[in-house]
């Protein structure tokens, strides 16, 4: 911890600037907790807290888990914390500042300032006159005084450096729709590199002039009356022009190249920010495949972005200075040149409508066979058990026939306004060839042929820009279209803006339905009708019930998937709509039946890249998952590798890494569903034995088909239909809940009452 005494006429106490100022990213000190701050943001490094104290201060809410580090250093440095504002959508610098630099930041924002032993805190003003700055610790509540600090007492504790941040003036709404609009705005944003490029196309534009108006000095003047004077003038300056040309050249390739970068990330990130925001729901509905099809389309954006649109851009500036110059040398020949082009436009639009329909049919015809590409992948393992090849096969085989058919068609369609575009082409270039002949026959001013000659070179010039632009109409639909496959993804409504919005109260894990129904979309009947039940904290909550009954649905309800229900689901007294969502989960562990282990070390998967944990915090979570002894006896422990699907390990030993995953952030209140439904009977004594270790000190419900490992909860939930049948202990339920009973009975009806009385003895720890 780092002390800064006050001025001298302050009272006596110190800036707390960070309890955990050892720089240990993610020590679980309870101390300077942030007033209805989440408890994963207590427990993120003080340099990180500042960051995020500062951009909520401008109305960004960054994500802890999006920081990265790239540098060996052992705590967020300043480049990193810049990075990961500037990758939240912000203006952020790392600087080195020194304090006559200090005191001007007298009305701007909050600046964080990184104090030499890992910690930060907050510059919120200065005081010229009175030779100080205001501090704040990246702990303290919004509403603590700051204090002055003078620069002697700082220099003892900060070296200068600092991370400036602000809202970036080209901040692309996270959540605008993905349109045209957007990525337009997207490449506006770019407007000082476009400036750049544009003038150094603009200089290059001018110089393609000169080469023309050289070759028809040379005919004109040069040979005509034999100047070798103007022959040795034309060859410096063609000399001079070649260099410039090839300099100039590079440097606007350099640009675009890096243009193009620049626009392709953003582009990516942006994409793969709304993917992960989409409802569950939405992935529920759709084919995997279908979606990874859809939103591989941007690659065609970011080449008509990065390639065509930007090439135009540039052709068009070509243009500008080209058209006049042909119209100077001969008029007669520009007119015929331009008509030319008019009539190659006016082919290109008669085709897009007719071309417009056939691409959608090939784009339909293509998501289809992306969809059966993908559940077949998906369900590889079902599709081999089954023996299903000769099936998925044969529909494979249907929807490439039936994508063939499409592009052939469009193909056909689409080479007619090619073939009749050649011939007019050619006739562009040729023909005024031949015109041009004719009129310089007939001149007589002697001064025609060299014009000729240049008309020749800059018509070619002008030709090809010219059918290009007519061509990007045709492109134009093609991204269009490609713009619409990925905006049916990523314009769909989003989970929720709650994610940057919403409450965040200190979850205590107290949980009541009240009056809820909920229907899921495209069902008839409520999945839950009218259900009433409360959940003290603290305490165990069984759910039992048929199949079918609503006990998935209400574990979905508390994590936030679905919201659109009537009644109330509240946590702490707060409505759960009200709570913002990354909050709500983070103060949540789930775990499921099946559960999605990422390819990665065994100490990557239960840290799941959490900033800041590290392998202790892993082996506590491993510890009371019950998962360290088998992991221990692994050849290389925490290391061992796991591939995609986890199939180096067995269904006991993934649940139990499932149950530490969720563990590591120690949520408050605990969601099992079905965890414990697919295990051998000796992992599950296992698990099932760490459960009362595991639900200490927090609230944990079990969604479970077997009674038999409910019987410790304080009270279980009989669902039956969508409608709560009872609530009560074990031993009650047994008396007074007849299906319950049934249940029971059906489960253990092998053995005699006394083994269903042993039955119910608690598991012992292992
Ligand atoms: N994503 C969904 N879309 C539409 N209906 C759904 C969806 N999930 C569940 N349902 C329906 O809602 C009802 C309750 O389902 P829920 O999964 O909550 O039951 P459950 O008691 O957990 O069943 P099980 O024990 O078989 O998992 C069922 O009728 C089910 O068909």
């Amino acid at each position: 911890m780092v002390s800064i005494p006050l001025n001298a006429d302050a009272r006596p106490t110190s800036i707390r600037v960070d309890a955990e100022a050892t720089g240990k990213v993610g020590s679980q000190s309870e101390a300077g907790r942030a007033p209805g701050g989440p408890a994963e943001f207590d427990r993120i490094a003080p340099r990180l807290k500042a960051v995020l104290r500062v951009a909520r201060y401008h109305g960004v809410e960054l994500d802890p888990n999006e920081f990265r580090v790239a540098s060996a250093s052992p705590v967020p440095n300043a480049t990193d914390l810049s990075q990961w504002a500037q990758n939240g959508g912000m203006w952020s610098r790392a600087l080195r500042i020194r304090w006559s630099h200090l005191l001007r930041f007298e009305h701007t924002g909050p600046v964080v300032l990184l104090f030499n032993d890992g910690g930060a805190g907050l510059l919120t003003g200065a005081s010229p006159e009175r030779n100080v700055v205001f501090l704040k610790s990246a702990d303290a509540p919004e509403d603590a005084e700051a204090i002055a600090i003078d620069e002697l007492r700082l220099s003892q504790v900060w070296a200068g450096e600092a991370v400036l941040l602000r809202p970036a003036r080209s901040y692309i709404a996270a959540d605008a729709p993905f349109t045209l609009g957007w990525l337009i705005d997207l490449v506006r944003f770019e407007s000082r590199s476009m400036r750049d490029i544009g003038i150094a196309s603009f200089t290059l534009s001018l110089l393609t002039v000169l080469p023309p108006l050289m070759v028809m000095t040379l005919v004109n003047k040069v040979l005509q009356f034999n100047s070798v004077s103007t022959l040795v003038l034309l060859s410096a300056t063609i000399a001079v022009l070649f260099v410039y040309e090839t300099l100039l050249g590079h440097a606007r390739r350099l640009i675009i190249n890096v243009v193009g970068a620049r626009l392709d990330t953003k582009l990516n990130l942006h994409v793969f920010s709304r993917l992960l925001r989409l409802p569950l729901d939405y992935f529920e509905r759709h084919p995997a495949g279908e979606t990874m099809y859809h939103l591989a389309q941007i690659y065609r954006i970011r080449e008509f972005l990065t390639g065509k649109l930007l090439s135009t851009f540039l052709d068009l500036i070509t243009l500008c200075v080209l058209i006049p110059v042909m119209f100077y040398i001969n008029a007669t020949l520009g007119w015929m040149v331009l008509a030319c082009a008019g009539v190659i436009m006016l082919i290109i639009f008669a085709f897009l409508a007719p071309l417009r329909r056939r691409y959608q049919q090939v784009v339909d015809a293509e998501t289809w066979k992306a969809a059966a590409l993908g559940e077949t992948v998906v369900g590889i393992k079902t599709v081999k058990a089954l023996g299903l090849e000769p099936q998925r096969r044969a529909l494979w085989d249907e929807r490439v026939a039936e994508a063939g058919r499409a592009r052939l068609a469009f193909g056909q369609l689409a080479n007619w306004p090619q073939t009749l575009v050649t011939p007019i082409e050619r006739a562009m270039v040729l023909g005024t060839m031949l015109i041009g002949a004719y009129l310089a026959m007939s001149d007589t001013s002697g001064y025609m042929v060299g014009s000729l000659f240049a008309f020749m070179m800059i018509a070619q010039r002008v030709a090809q820009p010219l059918v290009g632009l007519a061509r990007l109409v045709e492109d134009f639909e093609e991204v269009g279209a490609a713009i619409s496959e990925a905006g049916s993804v990523l314009n769909r409504p989003l989970e929720s803006s709650s994610n940057s919005t919403g409450l965040r109260p200190k979850l205590v894990g107290e949980i009541s339905f009240r009056d809820l129904t909920f229907t899921y979309i495209g069902t008839n009947t409520p999945a839950l009708d009218r259900v009433n039940f409360d959940i003290p904290a603290g305490t165990m909550f069984g759910i039992v019930g048929r199949s079918g009954s609503g006990k998935s649905t209400i574990a979905r309800l508390l994590q936030g998937i679905n919201r659109d229900y009537s009644g109330f689901l509240k946590l702490d007294g707060v409505d759960l709509k009200e709570i913002n969502l990354r909050h709500l989960r983070q103060g949540l562990g789930v775990v499921l039946q099946d559960n999605f282990l990422f390819r990665g070390s065994i100490r990557d998967n239960i840290i799941a890249g959490r900033p800041g944990l590290t392998l202790s915090d892993a082996m506590r979570a491993a510890h009371l998952a019950g998962a360290e002894e088998f992991i221990e006896r692994m050849p290389n422990g925490y290391d061992t590798y796991i591939e995609e699907g986890s199939p180096n390990l067995s269904g006991g030993q993934k649940q139990r890494l499932a149950i530490a995953r969720a563990l590591i952030h120690d949520p408050t209140v605990m969601i099992l569903d079905e965890a414990t439904s697919a295990l051998d009977p000796e992992s599950e004594a296992v698990v099932s034995a760490n459960l009362m270790r595991i639900a200490r000190g927090r609230t944990m419900i079990i969604v479970s088909h077997r009674l038999s490992s409910l019987t410790e909860c304080d009270q279980i939930l009989v669902m039956d239909q969508g409608q709560v049948l009872d609530v009560a202990p074990h031993a009650t339920l047994l008396e007074r809940c007849a299906l319950y009973r049934q249940l029971w009975m059906q489960q253990n009806r092998h053995l005699d009452n006394r083994q269903a009385r042993l039955a119910a003895v608690p598991p012992r720890l292992v």
